[in-house]
């Protein structure tokens, strides 16, 4: 069979790393694995290729073997750094993660070299899941300290006493597969189950007797519940998600678990809420640094006496290792042979012979689909955008005109966009979408996308030679409005090989999506420009373009018509409230690249300036 190609949307260097691995690998491969991983899939490898296996390497041991494999395999405590992935670029074909997290592997420099990254999805995810009800009842029932207290030689009943999880309530951040599973579990024990999760399908959560937090705040979800665990990503927007402020929120004999990664609770201030007594207890099993620093923040957590403990071992069971073993080893094989990967975190499969028509239309639908999530998807919004769900449930439609309307397969068009949306709240680089896994993860997610091609685009209307447009409504206003004009838009061309973005919301623009963009929605009125040039002067963030939106024409005359109710008093169903003295503002969309770190403090302080609606951060 010939070999089949993989090429990453991000860059043409993928586009040859499978086609060329048959013909690259003279003589016996060499795969390496710095960390113990299950027999079972490695024996897969063993019949064809040679598999060393050696632990303990230094990063400076890794890198200077790295260059003689073909091959290799870790857990999460092997950094495949620039470094090491530059060391191995000439023969290093294949980086497979046993497990689910490919934090520890610089996704990016591998793309960059044509190395191809794959994992373990759901190997792991009863494992986790299992573990984080491990630690929820050793933090209810004291077991950690009970043992110790025992095998020290003491008979301490009284001071263990602990709390039953039973008819308690427990909160849940990030209802993935992890989440999920927990879910489901905590039901079994009959506990009330209350999830955030902005991105989850508020159907799947209902189906399992999950009740969704309405407006996505965290200030609803803290003060009710009796046990806190989160499973999201570590990714910029969960990183320090709970800090001082948040755990004060919560009731005094709360608890809070930790099996995802370390980070999303500030170590800091769980501390602080520990010894102030702001919480009860904590279960934790991951750590900013792994092994924890001595003294650092991470190691005075794992000793703390009202926390129960683990080193990571939320994936460590044999069934779980024998799995990620077993998914990544098959796919090693498959890669070295020339064949094609199930779980790629950084390859969407296209044809050759479609890639050189496609290649910029992936790249815009992915850059669409991920401005989309991190533009209309996020939370808080302000009301005239809430909606229940920001994107589990809704409804996408692709929409191709112009010269695109006339090729047929645009299956990659549509892995793009489901890769798009789902890259910004998934931490493998691209939530693992490919051609072949697109509609499965789609479904998990609770989205659904149907695509249109619209063939009589007349030349002499046309814009642009071919034009994409992303709408999105809700599943209840698609079944119930399917005619209302309550979708959010985004459209965008191709010119050459560069692509461009011509439409965001209401709002007529022309921008590269790339780099960091800051989205302020303003009322357009002089001194705006200013205000929010010395916001980010303070703060040291550089702009490097800057572009105003204006509304388009049916937009303009729809808040026309709003501000002429208004004045008469009819009640106004939509669109933002002007503040007295601006009546005869438009809206328009400041649109911002910057250089530097953006952090929440700027975003809330642009929030803050005069005439601003609201902001987005998108990272392109
Ligand atoms: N301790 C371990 O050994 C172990 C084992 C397996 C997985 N994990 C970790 O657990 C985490 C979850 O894994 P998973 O497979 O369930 O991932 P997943 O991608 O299936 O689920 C993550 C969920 O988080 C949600 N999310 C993203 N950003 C959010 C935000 N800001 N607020 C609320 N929700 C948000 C997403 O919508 C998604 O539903 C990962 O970090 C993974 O690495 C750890
Ligand atoms: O992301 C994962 O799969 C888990 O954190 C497990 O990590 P491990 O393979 O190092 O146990």
């Amino acid at each position: 069979m010939a070999p089949a190609a993989i090429i990453d949307s991000a860059t043409e260097a993928a586009h040859s790393a499978i086609q060329t691995t048959a013909s690259a690998l003279a003589g016996r491969p060499r795969i390496l694995v710095p960390e113990k991983v299950s027999a079972e899939g490695l024996a897969l490898l063993r019949e064809h290729y040679d598999v060393d296996t050696c632990t303990g390497l230094s990063p400076e041991e890794l890198i200077s073997i790295i260059p003689s494999y073909h091959g290799l395999i870790v857990r999460s405590e092997t950094k495949v750094t620039a470094d090491v992935l530059a060391a191995g670029s000439s023969k290093l074909r294949v980086v497979a993660r046993a497990g689910v997290g490919v934090d520890n592997i610089d996704v990016n420099a591998a793309t960059q070299h044509g190395i191809i990254v794959v994992n373990s999805p759901s190997g792991n995810i009863v494992a986790a899941a299992e573990h984080t009800v491990a630690l929820l009842l050793a933090s209810a029932r004291n077991v950690g300290r009970a043992d110790s207290s025992l095998k020290s030689g003491k008979w301490e009943r009284s001071k263990l006493v602990g709390v039953e999880v039973g008819h308690k309530t427990l909160g849940i951040i990030g209802l993935g597969k992890v989440g999920m599973k927990v879910a489901r579990m905590a039901i079994g024990l009959g506990m009330k189950v209350v999830a955030l999760d902005p991105y989850a399908s508020p159907e799947m959560a209902k189906q399992a007797g999950v009740s969704l937090v309405e407006n996505h705040k965290l200030e609803e979800l803290l003060p009710v519940v009796d046990f806190l665990t989160i499973h999201t990503p570590l990714l910029a927007s969960t990183l320090n998600l709970l800090g001082e402020k948040e755990f004060q929120m919560m009731k005094k004999t709360a608890r809070v678990l930790n099996v995802a990664r370390g980070g999303v609770y500030n170590e800091e201030a769980l501390l602080k809420a520990l010894d102030g007594g702001w919480i009860a207890g904590a279960g934790i099993d991951v750590f900013t640094s792994e092994p924890p620093e001595e003294n650092s923040m991470a190691a005075r957590l794992a000793a703390h006496p009202k926390v129960v403990s683990t080193p990571h071992l939320g994936a460590s069971t044999v069934e779980a290792q024998e799995n990620v073993s077993m998914d990544v080893c098959t796919q090693v094989l498959e890669i070295l042979r020339g064949g094609l990967p199930t779980a790629a975190v950084n390859a969407p499969l296209i044809l050759p012979e479609e890639y050189r028509r496609l290649q910029p239309f992936v790249k815009l639908v992915e850059k669409m689909g991920s401005l989309y999530t991190q533009h209309f998807a996020r939370s808080p919004h302000p009301p005239h955008h809430r909606h229940s769900s920001m994107l589990g449930g809704r409804r996408f439609e692709l929409v191709y005109t112009g010269e695109l309307a006339n090729i047929s397969n645009t299956r990659p068009l549509y892995a793009a966009l489901v890769k798009g949306l789902v890259s910004p709240i998934s931490d493998a680089s691209g939530g693992n979408v490919n051609m072949v896994n697109a509609t499965l993860i789609a479904r998990e997610r609770g989205i659904a996308i149907d695509e249109k091609h619209v063939r009589d685009h007349s030349p002499s209307t046309a814009t642009y030679a071919s034009q994409v447009t992303l709408r999105s409504v809700s599943e209840s206003e698609h079944n119930n409005n399917p005619s209302s004009n309550a979708a959010q838009v985004i459209e965008g061309y191709v010119s050459g090989r560069s692509v461009f973005i011509s439409k965001l919301d209401r709002f007529s623009a022309n921008f590269h999506p790339e780099g960091t963009l800051l989205v302020l929605h303003n009322y357009d009125q002089p001194g705006k420009i200013g205000n929010v040039g010395m916001v980010l002067g303070r703060h040291s963030i550089n702009i490097t373009f800057m572009q105003v939106a204006s509304l388009d024409d049916e937009a303009e005359q729809t808040q026309t018509q709003t501000q002429t109710q208004k004045q008469t008093q009819t009640p106004v169903v939509d669109g933002p409230v002007q503040p007295e003295g601006q009546k005869a503002a438009k809206e328009a969309l400041m649109i911002l690249g910057v250089d530097g770190d953006v952090t929440r403090d700027v975003i809330d302080d642009l929030a803050k300036a005069e005439g601003i609606l609201d902001v987005s951060l998108v990272r392109l």
